[in-house]
């Protein structure tokens, strides 16, 4: 809403909340990664090939499964012999049977998701995993009712870091980007969110491989509890928050 001449801009955060909230997936919302792990180690298995474990494999997520395939035979001799696409359906195929064996939220994220709502803040999910994936994982863990978008890695032409995604939630909540904050564990979270204007919270117990700390968000949360907290030291700082006129 533009600011009346002498009126205090309205930035449309309300009781603490940004309008939008814009969630990474896996290793933000979703502790994923064991599944994932199982998924893949499933694979390299039917091609004779070692496991790789949780500890290696959380590092690789973040860029969609075919990347996460193609990080696993790297690492295991090299490319699939009947090529990439054969060993995706295998990989698709168990992790659908399985998406979420283990997987949970993060703790603390669906009450602070609540607190949001409650606000009016509404909550997007922008991740490189693909639709289907994306939909069963939500479904299966009943996040599906408290997430109003889901922008997913073959939504749109690119992925994150390219900021279109993040874009892409704007556009469908009719936001500017300094009434939304991004919360994400990966460089592509940072860039994608920088790249459209977007805040972001790095959440430090993610699977990126790179420090929370270097990968240059604007704050770093390291428990759900702690999010009104740091949206408020965010939002002290946001220039928007300066009353107009
Ligand atoms: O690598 C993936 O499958 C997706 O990862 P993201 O949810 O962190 O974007
Ligand atoms: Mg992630």
């Amino acid at each position: 809403m533009p600011a009346r001449p002498g009126q205090p801009q309205d930035t449309g955060w309300a009781g603490g909340w940004p309008r939008a909230l814009i969630f990474d997936l896996d290793g933000t919302l979703v502790d994923s990664a064991p599944d994932l792990t199982a998924a893949l180690d499933h694979v390299l298995a039917t091609y004779g090939r070692p496991p790789r474990g949780l500890d290696e494999v959380r590092h690789m997520v973040g860029d969609g499964a075919r990347v996460l395939l193609e990080r696993g035979f790297a690492a295991t001799g090299g490319p699939p012999p009947d090529g990439i696409d054969a060993a995706m359906t295998r990989f698709l195929d168990y992790y659908r049977a399985h998406i979420a064996d283990h997987g949970r939220p993060f703790p603390g994220v669906v009450e602070q998701i609540r607190r949001a709502r409650a606000a009016g803040c509404r909550i997007a999910v922008c991740t490189n995993k693909t639709t289907g994936p994306t939909t069963l994982l939500l479904d299966a863990l009943d996040l599906q009712g408290l997430v109003d978008t889901t922008v997913c890695g073959d939504t749109l032409p690119t992925r994150k870091p390219d900021p279109a995604m993040v874009s892409e939630c704007l556009r469908r909540f009719d936001v500017t980007p300094d009434q939304a904050v991004m919360l994400g564990d990966s460089h592509n979270d940072v860039a994608a969110a920088r790249g459209a204007g977007v805040p972001v919270v790095v959440v430090t117990f993610g699977y990126t491989a790179i420090p929370p700390a270097e990968l240059g968000g604007n704050a770093l949360l390291d428990r759900y509890d702690d999010l009104p907290e740091v949206l408020a030291g965010m939002r002290s700082v946001m220039p928007s928050e300066v009353p107009a006129g």
